[in-house]
């Protein structure tokens, strides 16, 4: 894959004025998920992104399972699947956080990771970090280590990063 390639695939994603409230300028992914080559770029850098010693990767409902799934399939690692409340039988731990337009929870299912796994977070976009960190300290209180975040997008103007302390950040394209 040429970097061109990489950027025209991030290319397809759109910006949308004041969704899904005033002032907030969403990035839709949806047409880069529905172009088969372009999403295959994607997971490919995604890939190269997390690098090796990674034991399993940690995805947060909804658009971060669609990259994970793809990536865990690409290089044989499982997914620990990180819910929304409500969903699950079984919960091991449960996050409160605030996101660019309201606030959120998250919830890791009973028996997600084992302790001492070395686990990487794939998301799509990488806003105030909130989703991101709420996900670590998930992981982190069943065991696991966080060894790095990859996400698509990452709109630096919401400062994510400062949320995440030392963790590695790599994002395919920063806005
Ligand atoms: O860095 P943050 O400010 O936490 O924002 C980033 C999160 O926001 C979006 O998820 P959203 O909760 O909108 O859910 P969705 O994937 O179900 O659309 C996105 O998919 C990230 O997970
Ligand atoms: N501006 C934005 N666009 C898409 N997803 C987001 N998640 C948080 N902020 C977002």
């Amino acid at each position: 894959m040429s970097g061109s390639e990489l950027e025209r695939a991030l290319d397809l994603i759109t910006e949308i004025p004041d969704f899904p409230e005033p002032g907030v300028l969403f990035r839709d992914l949806s047409p880069l998920f529905g172009d088969p080559t372009a999403f295959a770029h994607v997971i490919e850098a995604l890939g190269e992104m997390i690098g090796d010693g990674v034991d399993r990767l940690a995805a947060v409902e909804a658009r971060g399972f669609v990259l994970a799934a793809a990536l865990g399939y690409a290089r044989g690692l499982g997914v620990a699947l990180v819910r929304k409340p409500g969903k699950l039988p079984s919960v091991a731990g449960r996050v409160d956080y605030e996101l660019e337009y309201g606030t959120a929870s998250l919830e890791l299912p009973v028996g997600s990771v084992d302790g001492g796994e070395r686990v990487a977070i794939v998301d799509d976009v990488l806003a105030t970090g909130g989703t991101v960190a709420a996900t670590a300290e998930l992981l982190r209180s069943a065991g696991a280590e966080v060894t790095g975040v990859a996400v698509v997008l990452e709109l630096a103007e919401l400062r994510g990063r400062s949320r995440l302390g030392s963790l590695p950040v790599h994002a395919l394209r920063t806005v």
